[in-house]
Formats: C-alpha cells, structure tokens, sequence
C-alpha cells in the first residue's frame, strides 16, 4: 500500500512555498551571472549516453533540497520500492504495476501473488524472438507461400501510441523487406487507406489490445479480417495472417486467432506502459528483435538508476520535482516536450497519453477531490518545425511554459551541415528563451539599423524579450535503441514521482469510461432515421441533423 499524505500539508511544501514568495521573481541571468558553475552544479550525466542540462530552470540549491525534501516527506523512496516488488500499487483496480519487470534484463525473481513473473515474461520474449526470426527470414508463409512483406499494427492508446514512436524514433534500424503499418483510429479511413497499400498475400496483422475489447481495435480488426478473406477465401489461412497481443486469450480465441498466435501479457502491464511487452511484437519485426531487446537493456539501466541513485542525483526525480515546482508553485499549466530529431516527432504525442492518463485525476489517494494542481497538459512538436509555428507564445506570450529540449548529438544522417544547423537553434532557443533580449539592446540595435528616435520608441516594446522562461536539455549521445528505453523509462518514472507526490492513483484512467458508456448508448440510436430526444437539446440536435444530412 501506498502512503496516504496530502502533499500540501507537508512541511516542505509550507517551506516551499515561502521560498516561492521569496524569490519567484528570480532572474536566470543574475543566477548564472552569480555562479560560474551553476552548469556543474545543475547537470547530471546518465551512463555517457543521456546529459540532463536543468541549470536553465527558475531554481537555486534551496529549491531544489526543498524539492527533494518534499519526495521525502511524501514518501517516494517507498513508494518506488514497493512498485518495483510489485506491491499492488494501482488500488483502484488491484494491480501491481510491473513495466520495470518486462524489461528486468538481470532477471532477478519479481514476485505477483507469491509467484515469479519472470520465467512468464521470457517465456514470451522468446517466442517473440522465435517468431520475428521466422517473418525476417521468409520462413513464415502467408497463404499463398510467399514471404511476409508488410506488418499492419491494429492497436489504440497503448496499443498504439508506442509502438508507433519506437519504430519511428529507430527508424534508422528498420530490417529491410518489412514496412509497417499503424491503424488506430477507428474512422474507416485509417484501415481502408492502410489496406490500400498492402497484399493480403504478404501482409502480418498484429491485432494488438491488451483487453481485445476495444471498440476501435475491433471493429478494425473486424474490417482488416473481412478484406482477407474476401482474398483468401478460407478462414484456414487467417493462422498464417492474423497475431494477437493481448491479456485476454478468451476473446482471442472467440475472434478466430489461433492460440499459437497469441503472445500474452499480464494485467501488471498498464496499457501506456506495455510497450516493453508483447505489445512491442511491432517494434521487434519493424526493427529486429535484437534491437527491442537493446531497448529494453537502455530501461533497464534507467530503472536501476532510478531505484539506487540519490534522489539529487536521479534523472527521473529531477524532471519530476521541477514540473511539481512550475505546477504547483508557478501555476504553469502546460509543459512543451521538443524533440531536434525527426525521428522522434511522436515522442510528445506518446507521453501526452503517458503523463495526461496516468496524473489526470482530480481525486486523492483517499478519494477526496484535490485542492492543488496534478498533472499538466503535454504537447510539443519536433523543432524545428515548432520553431515556426508556435514558439511566438513560448517566447512572448502571457503564459509561463517550461520546456524540455531533446537533442541527438550524432545524427543518423549527417548530411552535409544539417546537424551543425539543427543543433545550433537547439542551443540557441534554450539561450533565448532564458536570457532574452533587453529594451537597451532593442533600443542599440535599431539605432545601428537606422531608425529614428520615433521609431526606435514605437518598435521597441514588440522587440523586448523578457527572457526567464525555464528549460531542461536532454543531450542525447546518439538516439539507439538503447538511449531510447533510457529516456522513456526516464519519462515514465518522471511521471511515477510527480503522482506519488501529489497522492494520486497515476496507474489506473477512469476518466476514460464515460465517453465509452455513452457512444455504446448513441450507437444503436443511429441505425435508423427516427428523431432522437432521449438526450439534453444540444446532443439531440446534433443526433438529428446528423440524421438527417448522412
Ligand atoms: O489495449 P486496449 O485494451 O485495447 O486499450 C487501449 C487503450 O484503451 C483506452 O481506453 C485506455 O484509456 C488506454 O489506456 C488503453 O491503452
């Protein structure tokens, strides 16, 4: 059982928050001025393959022992220890919360119910590994004895979201002779688009849902079966075609796949944390098994580092403690995560359902409301695309948003000075964004441009960046296999912290139910022309002009 303390009862907090008033009028410049070496003292180095760069945040060594001192009061080190043992952690739904174990590569014994689920959890990656062998080498048939070609990941949310990023972040590992798919959404344009460009002859769906409930998943699944077997002609060739990942061998069964087909987790998994598992069967026949196992080796590492290191030191415990001081003491409601690697464009997308899932919730561990923030809205778009979009607000809006800034410093493409100019606006809008630029030298440099007096006092004002806006950089040796399960895994325990200091449920996502219930209400209300007024007016309004316009 988790501990059960209001965060703002704490002693830190108090302390915290009177630091706050003290000095949250702190300016980055004066820090740095003040300290030559605020960049040794603000940096942390990860096994020479991740440098965490936090020196560019509204802190000082105060906030940050205030910090650490609040996850101590609120319990983190055991709270980390029990979800590591397996401790039933998610309460609301009875469950362990064993991610860390699907990628235990020292394969030390993690006990569930008195049982070790690891000879369960190698047992599965070696049929992953038997089966990725078989597809890579052409062993695998499809119906008509050709060689499979392209993989179709029918999966949502967790299901999905993952899968997705790995393969593209490791795009510069993809096996040869394999393309891979993603249909998530359940509008019939993502599969009916995705079949266009596949043959049923050659083509692998993973059917991918750690309930097989789902009803996009299904309903995808459904339509990709049909369009087989409109092909293939004999729901005998389905074995050769179709594979599950899921918790649920019943319904797998029910729905035509073959048990040999099926790879299984268990309900310890939580589905935005089932990447590590037989959810990643995608990640493994898009970029070999050997690499998924190197990713899961890179988690590792960092769930190590996360269990032993101090928490001064502790990469996770870092990040997570200075998104609790923006959150709660700043009142910034968002955070922007900004990749510099096109590879990674879907890595805010994937831990907008990672972190906005796991710490939304307006409820504590008692089941009374909150009266302070949780978790803040992700998003974030690669850069330098973000850089011409919407960093106008980040730099001059109203609105304070912290930002983490990823960057690889090898690049899988080093083409001609492409790099060289990627990261130079990595450094410098982190430089920008903290510094700005002063009304005098505004003022000095449109006086060198020529302009008048006049001028120079009407454009001014729009010239002037206050600067002060805090960033974290993450310098990424190179983005392998192995550096990405060390950031993910850096992110998801980031999120374990924050929910573990503001006494939250972070495994379970309730909030998702409701829109399910009432679209399960909805649907058979659609299936003829009838008015519909079982509703509030503006629910059946839009019911009936649906109606009445398809
Ligand atoms: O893997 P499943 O069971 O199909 O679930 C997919 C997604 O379903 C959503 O409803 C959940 O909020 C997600 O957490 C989950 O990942």
């Amino acid at each position: 059982m988790l501990d059960n303390i209001n965060p703002t009862t704490t002693q830190a907090w108090k302390a915290l928050q009177a630091h706050f008033e003290a000095q949250k009028e702190v300016k980055l410049s004066e820090l740095f001025a003040a300290d030559a070496d605020r960049f040794n003292r603000f940096s942390v180095e990860f096994n020479e393959q991740i440098l965490l760069d936090y020196s560019k945040n509204l802190i000082t060594e105060e906030t940050m022992q205030q910090l650490v001192a609040l996850a101590k009061e609120t319990k983190l080190d055991s709270a980390i220890k029990a979800m590591f043992s397996g401790e039933k952690i998610n309460q609301t739904e009875g469950r362990s919360v064993l991610h860390t174990a699907l990628r235990n590569r020292s394969n030390t014994p993690v006990m569930v119910d008195g049982e070790d689920v690891m000879p369960a959890v190698n047992a599965v990656l070696e049929k992953m590994k038997g089966f990725c062998e078989k597809v890579h080498s052409g062993e695998w048939k499809g119906y008509t004895g050709k060689a499979i070609e392209s993989i179709v990941n029918i999966g949502i949310g967790g299901s999905d979201l993952g899968p997705v990023m790995i393969t593209e972040a490791l795009g510069a590992y993809k096996v040869e002779n394999i393309t891979t798919y993603f249909v998530s959404n359940v509008d019939g344009t993502h599969i009916a688009e995705t079949l266009k460009q596949v043959d049923p002859e050659t083509t692998l769906f993973l059917v991918a849902s750690k309930t097989f409930t789902t009803q996009e998943t299904m309903t995808n699944a459904h339509s990709a079966r049909d369009w087989f077997l409109a092909a293939a002609g004999d729901q005998a060739h389905v074995a050769k075609h179709f594979a599950a990942l899921s918790t649920n061998a019943k319904s797998v069964a029910e729905f035509g796949i073959d048990t040999d087909n099926m790879f299984e987790f268990w309900d310890w998994v939580g589905g935005r944390y089932s990447s590590w598992s037989a959810i990643g069967l995608s990640i493994a026949l898009t970029v070999g098994y050997d690499n998924f196992i190197e990713l899961l080796d890179g988690a590792h590492a960092m769930d190590k580092h996360f269990a032993e290191a101090e928490l001064e030191q502790n990469l996770p415990v870092i990040l997570g403690l200075l998104g609790i001081w923006y959150n709660n003491f700043f009142g910034a409601e968002s955070v922007s995560i900004l990749p510099y690697d096109q590879y990674m464009h879907r890595f805010a997308a994937y831990f907008q359902q990672g972190d906005m899932e796991s710490n939304g919730k307006n409820v504590d561990r008692n089941g009374n409301p909150v009266d302070y923030q949780t978790g803040p809205i992700i998003w974030g778009e690669p850069g330098t695309n973000g850089q011409h979009a919407f960093y106008q607000l980040i730099h001059q809006g109203t609105k304070l948003i912290p930002c983490d800034f990823i960057a690889p410093a090898t690049s899988h493409n080093p083409l001609s000075d492409h790099h060289a100019k990627l990261m130079s606006n990595f450094f410098a809008q982190t430089e920008a964004l903290a510094f700005g630029k002063s009304r005098e030298t505004v003022e000095a440099e449109l006086v060198s441009a020529g302009k008048s007096a006049e001028e120079v006092a009407e454009l001014a004002p729009f010239k002037v960046f206050t600067g002060n806006k805090p960033t974290n950089s993450i310098l990424v040796k190179k983005i392998t296999p192995s550096s990405l399960g060390a950031m993910v895994a850096m992110y998801e325990h980031k999120i374990f912290v924050q929910g573990i200091i503001w006494n939250i449920f972070s495994f379970d996502q309730w909030g998702v139910e409701l829109g399910k219930q009432l679209a399960n209400q909805i649907l058979p209300e659609l299936k003829d022309g009838s008015e519909v007024s079982s509703h509030d007016s503006s629910t059946n309004g839009l019911i009936n002009t649906f109606k009445a316009w398809s």
